[in-house]
């Protein structure tokens, strides 16, 4: 049966990626209540660092794990997006980053960038 939690997308660029297990860890109780969909090496991060949780990985993001997040949003799928992104780095799929980041205002779900927004949407679930 398909479960009735809510589905969150967790997604780190590299130089985020210890700050992502490490949001994961001290928000574990939160996060439990949702379903979690990953990118795929950010999904390994947060399945080791919080093995508890409920984490489906799908590609990596330079392999089109961002559109795949992208078209959950479209479908309804995905309702709440948080992407620790790295301002500082040049990506080769900047424009995936992009229409990922487009779709979720498109679809107005909650999206936080960074982890201190991160930290305030996931406290006031
Ligand atoms: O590049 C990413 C998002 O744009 C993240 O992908 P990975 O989690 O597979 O590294």
């Amino acid at each position: 049966m398909e479960s009735a939690k809510p589905c969150i997308a967790l997604i780190a660029h590299d130089l985020k990626k210890d700050d992502m297990a490490d949001f994961a860890r001290q928000r574990q109780t939160a996060l439990s209540k949702f379903r979690i969909v990953a990118t795929g090496t950010t999904g390994g991060r947060v399945q080791e660092a919080a093995p508890g949780l409920d984490v489906t990985r799908l590609k990596s993001g330079p392999l089109g794990g961002d559109q795949q997040i992208g078209a959950m949003i479209a479908t309804g799928e995905v309702s709440m997006l948080v992407f620790f992104i790295d301002p500082l780095s040049a990506l080769p799929h900047d424009v995936d980053v992009k229409a990922l980041t487009r779709l979720a205002t498109v679809y107005d779900i909650p999206m936080a960038l960074n982890r201190a927004t991160a930290e305030h949407l996931i406290d006031f679930q």
